[in-house]
């Protein structure tokens, strides 16, 4: 029999052939690596969490090879000289070889934990970002929503990890934690005593936190993260208003092959980043808190840093115990509205934000073009507002620690953090509203001058005048129109006073569709361009 000659050359295609005669992958593989995505250095926040995600999933499974979730007492007999001797839980002794005796285990350690405290600030730029811009609005809700569920899901995941090693730190949260529980009316002794199999700490809470940190968290991050790019995908990226980029295509790179090739690299310098720090900056270090002992704790426990708001809201709650005299009679413990009503709160503003605004706006179509956060001043006022909220809680958290170095009184710091938290968040909403209304007449006066050239020009009378130059009509680049809000001229009419009031905060006139100011990168040369089908009905 004649044997037939072996084509190297042909091989990838013949293999490409015989699998898609298979599975008939060729068709949505075409799809996939053609998909085209727009280009801004903010749609890279997304791409910060998700491999901060990556890292934190594979130096999560080295740990789980040499973490011991165990409260047993054992007796430290490992390299770490001061603790030798010391009765502790298995788990802070695993912990503590983990970070001596295990060969990578501490730079292993600190990667997971640098890239926990990266992932969860990553998420919250990223939703900074897509909130400001308004790439939440229809069609883009459900991904809002399974992106607040990331948050909070984020969050305990990070919460149940602080407390894993069972070092003197992540002991104080957890008794924190029980306090929390307990301080629910009615079911809160049955919560605490189901979740700590009895009295706190008992002997399971470490083991239970395990399975949930390392199978279910991650399960349900795993999950929601799939259908939330899933979504990105499906629906398509949100571009910003520019030249040939309308709101229902999209303008960018196709996925295959640079866009993928500068994900993948993308994704090295956050591997990158985060193995220096591991490697660099000590986090941590338990080794210096140790076992926990219900009885010791030490001033300066702080949590990790998305936790503090939280830590925050219970240092400057007053103590007002409400009783509810039924049956035996009820106490609601001051802890309760810090940490379980501020939070249920604000898990509710956040997961329907974008169903409040549409319906405060009237505003039901399709937006695939972003807004530019001076454009729409009401919301950005009110997100610098959330966010002077926050920072003001963080940095409560650490009031003890900002009293102790600045020679301030505790109490005075308390009584700032109570005062500040209720005047500041106003006066951040004014201060936005104004600096975006007058960033729109900023923009509104180069569209009608031109930009500064910094050139000045004698007339012949004698005056100087700075020479503007005319922003390019048509050309290349085409016509830049402006469609930002515009300030209402009569305020002050009789008989208006109500818009005149409002107009004094408020541009009075809604956005058109696509508000675009100058300083917008013209398309790239090599663009490409897809389609959006709107799935808008009745009532756009
Ligand atoms: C584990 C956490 C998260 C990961 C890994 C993640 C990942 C991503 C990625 C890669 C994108 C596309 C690129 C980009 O626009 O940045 C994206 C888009 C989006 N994300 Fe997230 N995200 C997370 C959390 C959140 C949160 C907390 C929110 C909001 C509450 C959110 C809302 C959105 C929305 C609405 C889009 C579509 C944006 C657009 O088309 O402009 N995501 N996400
Ligand atoms: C979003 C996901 C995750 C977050 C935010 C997170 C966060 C944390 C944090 C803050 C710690 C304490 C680290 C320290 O001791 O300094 C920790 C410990 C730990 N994590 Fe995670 N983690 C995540 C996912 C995972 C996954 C997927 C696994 C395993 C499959 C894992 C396994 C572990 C183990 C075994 C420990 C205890 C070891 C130790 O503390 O040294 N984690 N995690």
């Amino acid at each position: 029999m004649k044997r037939r000659k072996f084509d190297m050359a042909a091989m990838p295609a013949k293999t490409g052939r015989a699998v898609d005669e298979r599975f008939q992958v060729a068709t949505p593989l075409r799809r996939l690596l053609n998909k085209v995505f727009p280009d801004h250095w903010s749609f890279l926040l997304g791409e910060i969490a998700l491999f901060s995600f990556i890292v934190l999933l594979l130096t999560g499974v080295f740990l789980t090879f040499f973490f011991e979730p165990a409260m047993t007492e054992v007796i430290y007999n490992g390299s770490y000289a001061p603790l030798r001797g010391t009765p502790m839980s298995a788990a802070y002794a695993s912990t503590l070889d983990i970070s001596f005796d295990v060969r990578g285990g501490l730079i292993m350690r600190q990667m997971h934990h640098w890239s926990a405290l990266l992932f969860m600030a990553a998420i919250v730029v990223h939703m900074l970002r897509v909130f400001f811009t308004g790439a939440f609005r229809k069609p883009r809700e459900t991904n809002w929503i399974i992106g607040s569920l990331l948050f909070w899901v984020g969050f305990l995941a990070g919460f149940t990890g602080y407390s894993l090693p069972d070092d003197g730190l992540s002991g104080t949260g957890l008794r924190i934690a029980s306090a929390i529980m307990l301080s629910i009316p009615v079911i809160g002794s049955w919560v605490t005593s189901s979740v700590f199999n009895g009295e706190f700490p008992g002997t399971i809470i470490i083991s239970r936190f395990f399975i949930a940190h390392v199978l279910l968290i991650p399960g349900l991050l795993v999950a929601l993260i799939s259908v939330h790019l899933g979504l990105v995908f499906k629906q398509k990226h949100t571009q910003w208003p520019g030249p040939g980029r309308t709101n229902g295509n999209v303008v960018g790179e196709r996925m295959f092959p640079r866009y993928a090739i500068k994900q993948g690299g993308f994704f090295m310098v956050v591997f990158g980043v985060i193995a220096l720090m591991g490697g660099l900056f000590q986090i941590n270090p338990v080794w210096l808190f140790g076992p926990y002992e219900a009885w010791v704790v030490s001033a300066a426990s702080q949590p990790d840093w998305y936790v503090m708001f939280l830590d925050g809201s219970t240092r400057l709650m007053p103590d007002w115990e409400i009783f509810i005299p039924i049956g035996d009679g009820y106490v609601i413990p001051p802890l309760f509205w810090p940490t379980v009503v501020l939070p249920g709160i604000l898990v509710m503003l956040s997961l329907f934000y974008p169903f409040m605004e549409a319906r405060y706006l009237k505003d039901y179509r399709s937006h695939n073009l972003l807004q530019r956060p001076r454009d729409v001043p009401f919301r950005t006022a009110l997100g610098m507002m959330a966010i002077t909220f926050y920072v003001i809680l963080t940095l409560t958290g650490a009031n003890d620690v900002i009293a102790d170095k600045f020679h301030i009184s505790l109490n005075a710091m308390t009584w700032a953090g109570r005062i500040g938290l209720l005047v500041l968040p106003p006066v951040a909403y004014y201060l936005t509203y104004r600096i975006c209304l007058g960033l729109q007449q900023h923009d509104r006066e180069v569209l009608a001058h031109g930009v500064e050239t910094g050139i000045i020009r004698r007339l012949p009378d004698g005056r100087f005048v700075e020479v503007h130059q005319p922003l390019s009509s048509g050309g290349e680049h085409g016509e830049l129109p402006y469609a930002g809000w515009v300030v209402p001229k009569k305020m002050n009419r009789l008989g208006a006073l109500g818009p005149a009031i409002r107009g004094f905060f408020y541009p009075i006139e809604k956005p058109a569709e696509a508000p675009v100011s100058p300083g917008h990168p013209p398309v790239e040369p090599r663009a490409e361009r897809e389609e959006i089908g709107s799935g808008d009905s009745r009532r756009s």
